[in-house]
């Protein structure tokens, strides 16, 4: 657990970055800190593991004031990725990942096998260790990063833009692993950013700040999107925040009805979806049997989110709902999707 007392950092220069910051970060669990740039979000990070101490207050990791803990010392429980990742240029990948376990005095052997692990688990190809950060893509080098700061296996992961310089589609495959990493880990993780999506599909808990290094509301997803505390984190969540809030209700109510399937399109004067001989959907064909592109899929038992995209997104209205194996399951309207939504509203 690390718990803020009523934190404040305040610079030479008479800036202040954090201003009477209290919040307890829960054992096991992810927590974002999200805002606009300047307003505090670094800096609280980094007094966590003391890259900067606070002028006033108090930092408590696992109920110990980390003023009392010598910095090296407390930074071997303490994992930091940061964003390009941060990695030794002219170290290969795999001594990289095994640099703390070396220092913190393991054979080269044991450190090495132990960075062999760690790159298999954030999902890296073995063959990919004898290579130099530069030979490596931007969303490789970010995993490279979270596997070195994994290395000594620490209980808490300080975590700062650490995808933001990466493209969006691979930023969400790295949010994806991280997440299931952290299914296995069940590590106490501080992430920053300054992306609203990004900090509502990772976060267990989110902290907004505002400018001046104020804490504006820390609660849930779900809550922040329902209920913001204010014209600052209404106006920060962004003003499609009920649209997006349906990313946590899930889809079962919503009744499933059934299309025409297909295994070829032929003009049949009616929508008809086109199935592979699994059962998978592959588009739908048109009632003058043309194929029609568009449209996407929804897993049952998803958000309610995605079964309304799908709808929307359908060439022929019916959003397509597939199983765990990825077959067709049905189809649903827009209609059905938002009457379940309104029954829910109560
Ligand atoms: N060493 C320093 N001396 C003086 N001011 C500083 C120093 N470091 C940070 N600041 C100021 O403190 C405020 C908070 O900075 P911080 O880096 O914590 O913000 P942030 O929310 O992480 O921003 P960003 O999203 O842009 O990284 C800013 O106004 C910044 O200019």
């Amino acid at each position: 657990m690390i718990e803020f007392r009523d934190v404040t950092k305040r610079f030479d220069d008479g800036t202040i970055a954090v201003n009477g910051l209290s919040l307890v970060v829960e054992a096991g669990t992810i927590t974002v800190f999200v805002g606009p740039s300047g307003c505090g979000k670094t800096t609280s990070l980094r007094m966590v593991n003391r890259m900067i101490d606070p002028t006033s207050g108090t930092v408590l990791v696992d109920g110990r004031d980390v003023l009392s803990v010598d910095p090296p010392t407390l930074r071997r429980g303490i994992g930091y990725v940061i964003q390009q990742a941060g990695l030794f240029p002219h170290r290969t990948v795999l001594d990289n990942v095994a640099t703390v376990p070396l220092l913190s005095g393991w054979s080269k052997t044991k450190a090495r096998s132990r960075a062999a692990e760690l790159l298999e688990l954030v999902g890296l190809p073995a063959e990919l260790g004898k290579r130099y950060p530069v030979q490596l893509s931007g969303g490789q080098q970010q995993r490279v990063g979270v596997a070195r700061a994994l290395a000594a296996d620490p209980p808490v992961l300080l975590m700062d833009e650490p995808f933001s310089a990466v493209d969006p589609v691979v930023r969400e495959g790295l949010q994806d692993e991280l997440l299931r990493l952290q299914a296995e880990l069940d590590k106490t993780i501080v992430f920053v950013t300054h992306d609203i999506d990004e900090a509502v599909r990772i976060g267990e808990k989110v902290a907004v700040f505002r400018e001046g290094g104020v804490l504006a509301q820390y609660a849930p997803p779900a809550e922040l999107l329902a209920r913001p505390a204010d014209d600052f984190v209404a106006s920060f969540v962004g003003k499609d925040r009920g649209y997006r809030s349906l990313s946590f209700v899930d889809a079962s109510g919503v009744a499933v009805g059934t299309a025409k399937t297909v295994s070829e399109p032929a003009a049949a004067g009616e929508w008809q979806l086109v199935v592979d001989a699994d059962g998978r959907p592959q588009g739908w064909a048109a009632p003058d049997g043309s194929v029609v592109p568009g449209g996407s899929l929804y897993a049952l038992g998803a958000p309610i989110r995605g079964a309304l995209d799908a709808a929307l997104s359908s060439p022929s209205g019916l959003g397509v709902a597939v199983d765990e194996h990825g077959r067709y399951a049905g189809v649903v309207t827009a209609r059905q999707v938002l009457d379940v939504i309104e029954s829910r509203r109560g």
